[in-house]
């Protein structure tokens, strides 16, 4: 899954970005528009693979911990799992250990992928990894104002994001 972009080159060998995160039919269409105007330039298309935000369903001793999100606008106030985009190069288990670090202030675990993706806009895919706390206790640094424990009676009472509330089943299962 992911988008696409035209890419222009012109007779100097320079490469520039014409439009990003199109669909492919929408991403082909533009670059013939282009091609048909008969300019010296070269039009093409390329894959732009998704970049992954990973969420950390963080377990210690049967609950898992919820995070309020306090920015940005759209989902503040909105229950999620911490964590945050993959940089290029790391992978989704170092992308969260990471962000967990830096949100939380703790040492966790990535243990699993949990069932499910979903597509928070163009180009940005979410996954949820089950994680378990190594040590620290977890405090609201950065992209939160506010962090609960939930066990398996619990977890539906907090204002999950959307995608999110699509992953409890699973995460109700990591709790005993
Ligand atoms: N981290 C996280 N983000 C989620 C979840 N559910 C959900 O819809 N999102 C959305 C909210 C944000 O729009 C986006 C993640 O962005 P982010 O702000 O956490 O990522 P980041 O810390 O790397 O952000 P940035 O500073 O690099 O922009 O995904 C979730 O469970 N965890």
């Amino acid at each position: 899954m992911g988008t696409y972009r035209v890419m222009r080159q012109d007779d100097n060998g320079n490469r520039f970005l014409v439009a990003a995160e199109l669909a492919r039919p929408e991403a082909e269409a533009l670059a013939a528009e282009f091609e048909a105007r008969g300019h010296k330039q070269l039009y093409w298309v390329e894959a732009v693979p998704n970049r992954i935000v990973v969420g950390g369903a963080l377990i210690h001793r049967g609950r898992v911990l919820a995070a309020r999100r306090s920015a940005p606008p759209e989902v503040a106030g909105g229950w999620e799992f911490p964590g945050g985009k993959a940089e290029p190069g790391e992978t989704e288990p170092e992308a969260l250990e990471r962000e967990l670090h830096e949100e939380l202030g703790v040492r966790a675990r990535a243990l699993h992928r949990l069932p499910g993706s979903w597509l928070v806009r163009p180009g940005l895919e979410l996954r949820i990894w089950a994680a378990e706390l190594v040590t620290g206790d977890p405090q609201p640094l950065q992209d939160h104002d506010q962090l609960r424990w939930l066990g398996p009676t619990d977890l539906t009472t907090v204002d999950w994001l959307t995608h999110d509330r699509e992953v409890l089943p699973h995460v109700a299962d990591l709790l005993h």
